[in-house]
């Protein structure tokens, strides 16, 4: 493993582009070294490599190409099993809070709800982002680290290209995963901080607000994939907090399964969109008054070749931050419903900031 932190270094010094990613319960560290430092867009999903996509659907995708990178695995040998457990009050928030952001993301939601009430939609998923000074020691390599051994449930990654910046996260939430014939995804909604166990009881509003997005997610799959079948909903623990699931799977059908329709459908879903996904989006972008760049967007192997066998592992960018001038860029937001109080959604956007702030220290 230390050949591939040693690697990550030299592509560093050299200003190459790279990605480093750990799934979800695995001990495997994957690398994805590209050779030069150019820009690669996404022209259409047949490509295969690493690739990042914005929010906004209408601006290109990067990718490092396959055939432009080396890849590489190792083992993680280090990673504290069950790390997950440790309590979530290493941050006292209260601290750290900004009564000016707090006011500006409450009159948001505000401005969300009423705009539900008028009837033009049904969720809209409303966010922020929040900057925290990190020292000149700082080191992405040791954070990201961090990141492996606090969220061995999440997709962990590093992502770097010198022209467009460098993010890392530990995201929950799967997009779209298909291994030959077989399709997966999942509707992850509703938040609630884990407090000692996952039996608890939901409210109607995120209840109301998961089954949303599990709807749309069928419905527009069922044009697309053969043989959709839905899990139960459950809790899923995603590192301090709990999200309501749903597992959604099916089998490719032929050419109606092209992975760039199966993206066009989905992405981005009412988890951090909204419903109508059109009408949600343009609030979205008119109303937010920041871009939220890679934030809610997607990232993973596209088309990869695994053993002989071709792969797509596609994560949404949530629990994320984009580092900076010296800053670390958090980006958090939650979904806004008819009966969203704004002051609880405020204070679900500061739990979720300690995704990340937890491993900066
Ligand atoms: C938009 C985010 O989370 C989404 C995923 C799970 C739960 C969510 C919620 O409860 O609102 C959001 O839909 C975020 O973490 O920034």
């Amino acid at each position: 493993m230390g050949d591939v932190y040693a690697k990550i270094k030299e592509q560093l010094d050299q200003n190459l582009p790279f990605v480093v990613y750990r799934k979800a319960d695995s001990m495997i560290l994957h690398a994805v070294f590209q050779e030069n430092n150019k820009v690669y867009e996404v022209e259409d999903y047949t490509d295969s490599g690493f690739v990042f996509a914005p929010f906004d659907n209408t601006h290109k995708a990067v990718i490092i190409p396959s055939g432009k990178s080396n890849y590489c695995t190792a083992t993680i040998l280090s990673q504290t099993v069950n790390s997950e457990k440790r309590t979530s009050g290493i941050i006292d928030n209260t601290l750290l809070e900004d009564l000016e952001a707090q006011k500006k993301h409450i009159e948001l939601v505000e401005k969300g709800i009423e705009t539900i009430q008028s009837g033009r939609f049904k969720k809209v998923v409303l966010s922020r982002k929040e900057e925290v000074s990190i020292p000149d020691s700082f080191s992405s390599l040791h954070t990201f680290k961090n990141l492996i051994d606090y969220y061995p449930k999440a997709f962990v990654y590093l992502w770097y290209h010198p022209k467009i910046g460098t993010w890392m996260g530990a995201t929950p939430e799967t997009l779209i995963r298909i291994k030959n014939d077989n399709f997966f995804t999942m509707a992850l909604a509703g938040t609630q901080p884990y407090i000692d166990t996952i039996d608890v009881d939901w409210g109607a509003k995120e209840l109301v607000e998961q089954e949303m997005v599990t709807s749309f997610v069928t419905n527009k799959l069922s044009s697309v994939i053969k043989d959709i079948q839905r899990s139960k909903t459950y809790t899923h623990k995603a590192g301090t907090l709990l999200h309501l699931r749903t597992d959604i799977s099916g089998v490719l059908d032929n050419e109606n399964s092209r992975i760039e329709k199966i993206i066009e459908a989905l992405h981005p879903t009412p988890a951090v969109c909204g419903l109508p996904k059109d009408e949600a989006k343009s609030f979205i972008l008119a109303t937010e008054r920041y871009n939220r760049k890679y934030y809610t967007g997607f990232l993973g192997e596209l088309n990869m070749n695994k053993d002989g066998v071709i792969k797509s592992n596609l994560f949404v960018n949530l629990r994320c931050m984009e580092l900076s001038n010296g800053k670390a860029i958090i980006y958090v937001g939650g979904g806004i419903t008819k009966d969203s109080d704004p002051e609880k959604e405020w204070e679900e956007t500061v739990k979720k900031t300690e995704t990340m702030k937890r491993v900066l220290l």
